[in-house]
C-alpha cells in the first residue's frame, strides 16, 4: 500500500507493469483521476481495501464507464507476509461475486492450502500467496492445488 499511488503511476507503466492496484483508502478523493491515468499507461487498474473498510465503498469504483477490472479485499492488515487468514472477511468476496458475477476479485494475506476452499467457494479469482508457496518444499504443488480449488468451484458461484 502507498498514500499517494497517482505518484506511482507513471514509474509502473514505465517499468512494464500490465495492472496497477491502488487501496480505496488512499484514493477516496481522487480514484476517477487514478483510474483514468492508469488507462491511458496501458495498464488494467484495481482497487483494494483493508479489512475495516466496507465492502460498499468499492461499488461506484466497479460501475460505470470508468471502472476497476479487479477488487482486491485483503484478508489481513496489509503491511508484512506471514499473517492469520480473517475468514470473516469472505462475506466481502460473496457479496462482490453475488452482485458482480464476471469481475476478477483478489484475496491476499493468509492464502494456502488449508484456507483456499474458504476463498475459492466465496468467489475468489485471483490468490496472492507468500508465506504458503516460498516456505514450501514443493511450491509449485501449493501453487497448482490452489488453482485447481479455484477452478473446481467456479462453477457453483
Ligand atoms: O504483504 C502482505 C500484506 O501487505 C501479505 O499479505 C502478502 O502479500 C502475502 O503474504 P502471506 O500472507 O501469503 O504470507
Amino acid at each position: 500500500m502507498v498514500t499517494n499511488p497517482l505518484d506511482y503511476v507513471e514509474s509502473f507503466g514505465k517499468a512494464g507493469a500490465s495492472g496497477f492496484t491502488f487501496h480505496i483508502e488512499a484514493a477516496r478523493e481522487n480514484w476517477n483521476e487514478l483510474i483514468q491515468k492508469i488507462k491511458a499507461k496501458g495498464m488494467k487498474p484495481g482497487v483494494s481495501l483493508k479489512p475495516g473498510t466496507p465492502i460498499e465503498e468499492v461499488y461506484p469504483l466497479v460501475e460505470g464507464e470508468n471502472h476497476v477490472d479487479l477488487v482486491l479485499v485483503m484478508t489481513v492488515e496489509p503491511g508484512f507476509g506471514g499473517q492469520k487468514f480473517m475468514p470473516e472477511m469472505m462475506d466481502k468476496v460473496r457479496r462482490l461475486r453475488q452482485k458482480y458475477p464476471s469481475l476478477d476479485i483478489e484475496v491476499d494475506g493468509g492464502l494456502g492450502p488449508s484456507t483456499i476452499d474458504a476463498a475459492a467457494s466465496a468467489g475468489a479469482n485471483c490468490i496472492v500467496a507468500g508465506s504458503s508457496v516460498f516456505g514450501a518444499p514443493e511450491p509449485a504443488q501449493v501453487i497448482s492445488l490452489m488453482r485447481n480449488r479455484v477452478e473446481g468451484v467456479k462453477a457453483a458461484w
